[in-house]
């Protein structure tokens, strides 16, 4: 894909303020902080398109990236978070659930995990919810300059046996500061939204 414009139309809490143009789109999920907005960032070749920040929870809608008049990203709010209240918690996941179970131009999820640690518990949840909605599915580890490469497949086995990977799903390797892994990225959401260039 070759990134010739890019839009934030749109943030949104519910659906009746979702686009309704009919682009097919993919959504970022993955806990707070673990990387979603860098990523849209390296995708679309912007520094500081998507906001960014080193404090967990930055992102609270589910924000409308239109590529090219020709599709979306969606970065939707991080979940995981231990500082937001109960009540903030619940909303933001009746706001995803709303968004993965009814949104029928999304035509798949990349989740992102941190390619240091082991999936968290809410990782798990969040794969295999999605699995259960038989979206196609991306895994991104990301942080992956903060591991040596000789760990890379260590790390690779164990996300996938702890989030009980299912092979017809992908996986991809990336880093936000070293530009590594964003082209793999884009290979996989065109597949998926079905475009050609
Ligand atoms: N070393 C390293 N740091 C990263 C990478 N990706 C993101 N970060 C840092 O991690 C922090 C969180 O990044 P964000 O992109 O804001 O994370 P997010 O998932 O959008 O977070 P929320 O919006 O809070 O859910 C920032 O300080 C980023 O600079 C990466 O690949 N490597
Ligand atoms: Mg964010």
């Amino acid at each position: 894909m070759k990134v010739q414009q890019v839009k934030l139309v749109m943030s949104a809490v519910s659906a009746k303020q979702y686009p309704s143009d009919g682009y097919p789109e993919i959504a970022l999920a993955g806990r707070s902080n673990v990387g979603k907005s860098s990523l849209i960032n390296r995708l679309i070749n912007r520094n500081r398109y998507a906001r960014t920040s080193s404090t967990p929870g930055k992102t609270q809608t589910l924000n409308f990236y239109q590529i090219n008049d020709e599709m979306y990203l969606v970065d939707v709010p991080g979940y995981g978070y231990a500082r937001v209240s109960k009540a903030d918690r619940a909303k933001f996941g009746e706001m995803i659930e709303e968004y993965l179970t009814t949104r029928k131009t999304l035509k798949g999820v990349v989740i992102l995990v941190d390619g240091r640690h082991e999936p968290t518990d809410d990782d798990v949840s969040m794969y295999q919810y999605v699995q259960y909605y038989h979206l196609p599915t991306l895994v991104v580890a990301t942080k992956m300059d903060k591991i040596p490469r000789s760990k890379w497949n260590k790390q690779e086995s164990s996300i996938k046996k702890k989030l009980q990977f299912n092979q017809k799903d992908d996986f991809v390797f990336f880093s936000a500061p070293k530009n590594f892994g964003q082209e793999a990225v884009w290979n996989w959401i065109d597949a998926h939204t079905q475009l050609t260039n």
